[in-house]
């Protein structure tokens, strides 16, 4: 069975601010009560911050105290501040879940011919960041495996 994998994506800006007082920020004079929209999604891979940041490599936030949970202003992916999501842990507990039963009752494999190392990874950018061009799987039902 050939499945298309929704891979959840995220939002890159976050909700708009309005500065409080004037400032300077790298030269830049930003006055009072100005609109502020922070992008959250290069902050996310800024080299500063992050050893290889386009490289997948969940491992980075073991043992790393760098959470999400808005204090971190380098990781931000549920904002911070007054307006942080307010979704964040029942987001997180959906996200879990659907991946562990998707991973919990089905083998994945690549169609045919597609290896692991040659997928692209491109992104799409807009109000939200997903892939750009969609993962095609087969899925392989362990009871399946198992009678057969
Ligand atoms: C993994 C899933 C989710 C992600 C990545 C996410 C991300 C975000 C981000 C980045 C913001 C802007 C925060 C800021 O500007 O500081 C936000 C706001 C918000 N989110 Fe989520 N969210 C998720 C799930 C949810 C869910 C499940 C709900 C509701 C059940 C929700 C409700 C909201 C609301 C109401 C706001 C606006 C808060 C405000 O304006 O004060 N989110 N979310």
């Amino acid at each position: 069975m050939h499945s298309k994998l929704v891979v959840p994506f995220s939002g890159p800006l976050l909700i708009p601010r309005e500065s409080g007082e004037s400032c300077e920020i790298n030269g830049y004079h930003i006055p009072a009560k100005s609109r502020i929209i922070i992008n959250a999604w290069p902050i996310a891979r800024d080299p500063n911050y992050w050893a290889e940041p386009e490289t997948f490599f969940p491992e980075r936030f073991l043992e790393n105290p760098v959470g999400h949970k808005g204090q971190h202003f380098q990781f931000i992916p549920f904002g911070a501040g007054r307006r942080m999501c307010p979704g964040a842990s029942i987001g997180l507990a959906t996200v879990e879940l659907t991946l562990a039963q998707t991973l919990f009752h089905f083998d994945w494999k690549l169609p045919a011919g597609q290896e692991a190392e040659a997928l692209d990874m491109a992104e799409c950018h807009g109000s939200t960041v997903k892939r750009k061009y969609d993962l095609q799987l087969v899925s392989l039902p362990y009871a399946t495996l198992i009678s057969s």
